[in-house]
């Protein structure tokens, strides 16, 4: 059975195309800078060099056109025709308290998916077109959706209430939901399985640093707490994202700078973070650089997220009453070194002792970097969220025909 999937973004939108029958990657590829003159769509065939078009892509509908008619192109192509695609996985960041598992799209799924949009107006939308340009050009293919959200169901009310007033709860559902969650599962998994130690016996707490970022305290497989909230502007430091603040920011900055509620959120989404700090560069990679280079606004921007990050991990440890597990995952996660000594390098008191050359190696295996001896076995696991969505879309179509039948 042949899978695509697709993480739609406001302006861009990734994919992977799955044969899932050996759980291997036909095709990926992108999207981006969707309703521009200038889009460009970069495509890798698993065997064959990348492609990259320039070209006018207005809409998502359009996006889609253009990833169909590549995967299906004479010569670039990895499939003979588009009826060789059984069903399409969407991404979905948000899900509030709908959705504890993934589901195939219905009439009442997408319904419940636009009353969410509110509460994840940068994302939401965007996968609402994306299931809709499928539809648009692929009438007939089953669509399932993945919720990052998902995974932190489990959590217990202490901690997904804000002690505010419980109306706002009951009324309107504010609370706290997580995301990444398709990541925090996968790799807590990968984790136990790497060490051969029973899922249900582990305290893990993960890490998933990339342009977002959050961490997962993982007890027994099950995530109790994680650090982002309503929406994915909480917690950590992130590239553009400001993670936690003093809400009382908000009127304040509005009535000194003179601010829109719209610009204030924009500018805690979009302008702050790594990007604010350093007044540089979202990208850690180059925060890293201009740091070597002595550039102090870099290394406070670099302190910074450390700092907020490590106070997490020291949080999710004593949550759980113990760590046995730390995971590093998504693209600092997996490819920052730096990063993960100056992490662990504070961490000592729990016991946790890093293997400082085997940090330094570059790869993209699972891997420990912690020592022998250490208390706290360190991991770093690359994420794969896609593959997740791919078999969770597989699995919901397998079930959807045994039904029929
Ligand atoms: N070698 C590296 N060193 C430090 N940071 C890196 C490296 N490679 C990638 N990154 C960082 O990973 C982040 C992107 O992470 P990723 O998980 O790909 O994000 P997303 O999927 O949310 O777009 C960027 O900040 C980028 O700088
Ligand atoms: C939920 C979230 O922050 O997603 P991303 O990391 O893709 O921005
Ligand atoms: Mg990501």
């Amino acid at each position: 059975m042949n899978i695509l999937v697709i993480n739609a973004g406001s302006s861009s939108l990734k994919f992977q195309l799955y044969n899932m029958d050996h759980e291997e990657v036909l095709a990926k590829g992108k999207v981006e800078r969707i309703g521009m003159e200038s889009a460009i769509l970069s495509y890798e065939p698993e065997s064959g060099a990348e492609i990259r078009e320039v070209e006018e892509i207005l809409e998502h509908t359009t996006a889609i056109r253009k990833v169909l008619a590549i995967l299906v192109h004479k010569e670039h192509g990895v499939l003979s025709s588009m009826d060789e695609i059984d069903a399409v996985g969407h991404r979905i960041v948000h899900g509030g308290e709908s959705f504890s598992s993934s589901v195939i799209v219905n009439e009442d799924v997408k319904r419940e998916i636009k009353r969410l949009f509110d509460l994840a107006p940068l994302h939401n939308p965007a996968h609402m077109l994306g299931i809709q340009a499928v539809e648009t050009n692929m009438p007939n293919v089953p669509q399932a959706v993945v919720f990052d959200t998902a995974f932190h169901q489990t959590m217990p009310p202490k901690s997904y209430l804000y002690p505010i007033p419980m109306v706002l709860y009951k009324k309107h559902k504010i609370r706290r939901y997580g995301f990444h969650g398709t990541s925090h599962a996968y790799v807590s998994e990968r984790a136990a399985a790497f060490l051969r130690w029973p899922l249900h016996e582990l305290k893990i707490v993960t890490c998933h640093i990339g342009n977002g970022a959050s961490c997962a305290a993982v007890l027994n497989g099950r995530s109790v707490d994680t650090s982002m909230g309503l929406t994915p502007l909480e917690g950590l430091m992130m590239g553009t994202r400001s993670g936690d603040i003093d809400p009382a920011i908000v009127p304040f900055a509005m009535g000194k700078e003179e601010l829109t509620l719209n610009e204030v959120t924009s500018m805690l989404n979009k302008h702050s973070g790594l990007m604010a700090v350093s007044g540089l560069s979202s990208d850690m990679r180059e925060i890293v650089e201009a740091m070597e280079a002595g550039d102090r606004n870099a290394a406070l921007a670099f302190d910074m997220y450390e700092y907020r990050l490590r106070k997490y991990i020291g949080a999710f440890a004593a949550a759980m009453n113990g760590m046995d597990v730390l995971v590093f995952t998504a693209g600092v996660g997996e490819n920052s070194a730096a990063m993960r000594r100056a992490v662990c390098r504070n961490l000592t008191f729990l016991g946790l002792e890093l293997d400082e050359p085997a940090n330094e190696q570059p790869s993209a295996a699972e891997r420990a970097i912690s020592t022998t001896g250490s208390k706290v076995q360190v991991l770093v696991i690359p994420t794969n969220e896609e593959l997740v969505i791919a078999r969770d879309t597989h699995r919901l179509i397998l079930d959807s025909k045994e039904d029929v039948v």
